[in-house]
């Protein structure tokens, strides 16, 4: 693969530019470009904050400027041995929970052992925006930074940045997509606990756009749950009709478009299960009623909701999505 470079119209009365990145051949140290999404102009440029050899792949770190949350981000990308030999592989992203960045998933889970010999690139973003102003965002490690839910924000101060939800399926995809050496149409999503609820959403919101769906302890049905109510009273505000557009057991009662799988991991020992934050039960009756709905569901025994539980059962998700993600359609 060599050069290319794509000419994109102007939005919002910005002039565009060409941008131009070298494909596969030379995955991207540092690439500029603009991309547009919807009404927002983004001008794309990654900077690799680290690189380290594993297990034949390589696992970086990027920073770039997010036009949708108006701040600059972190993720995290692993590359297997074929991407860094130019050959396109699928890609799965990976959403963490409270109090999370980029770095845990990368440090504590392991994952990069079964992703190397399944040839998944890995992408893991940050959990809410960082380096912006507002105040009280880090008076609780469940609301705010580190806390930010996956879902769009609607009241003010939150607003301006708190847009995860479109930061995870649209911009990370197209800077993702533009920059990777990813199989078009072979995507997969998994996260742990506030991730495995934005996995959740971000899949049943987006039919077709994720070919595989996974969660560990997801927050189920944050409508009905301490964490949840909190947080989207804080985001959203009092309506509950806004609220049910973010809650995975709501959109799968409602969910009526292709058929989707969903593989939900629970520790039998997870003292946020115990303490009704998670709630799966009430996704698994929801599923249970609705024909477009399968779902797997996995208890595991003494398990807890820590980064020990996820390296336990990594490998077993990271194969599911592999099968499916690789399957011939
Ligand atoms: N700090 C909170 C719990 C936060 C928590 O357990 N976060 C999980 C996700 S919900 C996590 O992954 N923490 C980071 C880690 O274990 O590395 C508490 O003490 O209640």
């Amino acid at each position: 693969m060599g050069r290319y470079s794509v000419r994109l119209p102007s939005v919002s009365g910005r002039s565009s530019f060409a941008y131009s990145i070298t494909a596969f051949s030379n995955l991207p140290k540092r690439v500029n470009g603009v991309l547009s999404f919807g009404h927002i102009m983004t001008e794309m440029t990654l900077e690799l904050v680290s690189t380290a050899k594993c297990y034949e792949g390589e696992q970086r770190v990027y920073r770039h400027h997010s036009g949708t949350l108006d701040c600059d981000m972190t993720f995290g990308v692993f590359l297997p041995p074929a991407a860094l030999e130019d050959k396109p592989c699928p890609v799965l992203f990976f959403l963490s929970g409270l109090t999370c960045s980029h770095e845990n998933f990368i440090q504590k889970s392991g994952f990069q052992a079964h992703a190397a010999r399944h040839n998944l690139i890995v992408v893991n973003p940050d959990t809410s925006p960082r380096g912006v102003e507002i105040a009280g965002q880090d008076d609780a490690y469940d609301f705010g930074s580190g806390a930010g839910f996956y879902v769009d924000a609607k009241l003010e101060p939150w607003s301006k940045h708190y847009k995860m939800y479109s930061y995870v399926t649209q911009e990370l995809v197209d800077v993702v997509n533009a920059n990777l050496p990813v199989v078009p149409g072979k995507r997969g999503i998994f996260g742990h606990s506030m991730g495995g609820h934005g996995a959740l959403i971000c899949a049943l919101k987006n039919p077709g756009l994720y070919q595989s769906v996974s969660a560990f302890a997801p927050i189920a049905n944050p409508t009905q749950c301490p964490w949840g109510q909190k947080a989207f009273a804080g985001y959203l505000g009092p309506n509950p009709d806004d609220w049910a557009l973010w809650d995975a057991t709501h959109l799968v009662s409602q969910y009526e478009s292709t058929p989707q799988e969903l593989f939900i991991d629970q520790g039998a020992a997870d003292n946020f299960l115990a303490g009704k934050q998670l709630l799966p039960e009430n996704l698994l009756a929801a599923a249970d009623g609705n024909d477009h709905i399968q779902t797997i569901f996995k208890k595991r025994e003494g398990y807890d909701h820590s980064y020990f539980y996820i390296a336990t059962f990594v490998g077993e998700h990271i194969a599911y999505h592999a099968a499916l993600l690789t399957a011939v359609a």
